[in-house]
């Protein structure tokens, strides 16, 4: 099956996933100079209405770690048409800091990047349903860098990965989890994009909300990341689970701010 190896990584998914060659793909390097500006991205605010998630469970599906949601916690606004219901959240990142993100800025890699998956609830009954529609999902892309203090909010989950170190191990959070503490300070300085799914089945249905401001995480939170198994003990570390970014095309690339 895929990964990110030498003989199943992503030069090689197109065999299965042709659509990896589609003109819609993600990620993208954002040149913010080459951003439009969109005045109708600011007049319509994004807005973010998250709920706190009991029990939140966190899995390792072998390629990342996620935490399904099951709370009512959504978003509207920006470049979205109609309300968009939190699904999940997983991460990607680097064996070191100088690479790990999808995403790239001016060609920089940050080491993770954090992505909740948002589907269509106006249009769409559940996740399974809108994966495969051009307007079926919404995609935050949050920057993670190193500082010295760690992530409160990741620091429950980062505290608890040793649970989950192997695949298909799960977990619930037992304190009540807001995924909001994982949002920068300022949304409202994002580049938005039409793009995929950056892992196979690779689906051109995302629309891509990236923020400029980062999350600040403590390199030993970043060590408990790369600390994760792909399968069972003994097996290897995940690391480096990020996809190359991909040609932009004649895409346009817009800035919610100047
Ligand atoms: N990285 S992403 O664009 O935000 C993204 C958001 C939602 C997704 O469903 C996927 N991909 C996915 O679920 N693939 C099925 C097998 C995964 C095994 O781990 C990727
Ligand atoms: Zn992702």
């Amino acid at each position: 099956t895929w990964g990110y190896g030498n003989d199943n990584g992503p030069a090689t998914w197109v065999k299965s996933f042709p659509v990896a060659a589609g003109t819609r793909q993600s990620p993208i390097d954002i040149v913010p100079t080459a951003a439009k500006c969109d005045t109708k991205l600011t007049e319509n605010p994004l807005t973010v209405n998250y709920s706190p998630e009991p029990a939140m469970e966190l899995c390792n599906p072998g390629l990342s770690v996620k935490a399904n949601i099951k709370s009512k916690s959504v978003i509207k606004g920006g470049p979205l048409e109609g309300e968009y219901k939190l699904e999940q959240f997983h991460l990607h990142w680097g064996s070191a800091d100088k690479q790990g993100s999808e995403h790239t800025l001016n060609g920089k890699m940050f080491p993770a990047e954090l992505h909740l998956v948002h589907y269509n609830a106006t249009k769409y009954s559940s996740f399974g349903e809108a994966v495969d529609k051009p307007d079926g999902l919404a995609v935050f892309g949050i920057f993670l860098k190193i500082s010295d203090k760690p992530h409160q909010g990741l620091k429950s989950l980062t505290d608890v990965l040793s649970e989950v170190q192997y695949k298909d191990k799960s977990i619930n959070i037992k304190q009540e989890y807001n995924p909001v503490c994982l949002l920068p300070d300022n949304i409202n300085k994002y580049w938005t994009y039409l793009g995929s799914l950056t892992t196979p089945p690779l689906c051109e249905s995302v629309t891509w909300i990236v923020f400029e401001e980062p999350i600040e995480v403590s390199e030993d939170q970043m060590k408990a990341f790369r600390a994760l198994c792909c399968g069972e003990c003994g097996s290897a570390p995940i690391v480096d689970n990020y996809r190359p970014p991909l040609p932009l095309g004649n895409r346009q690339l817009r800035a919610s701010f100047q």
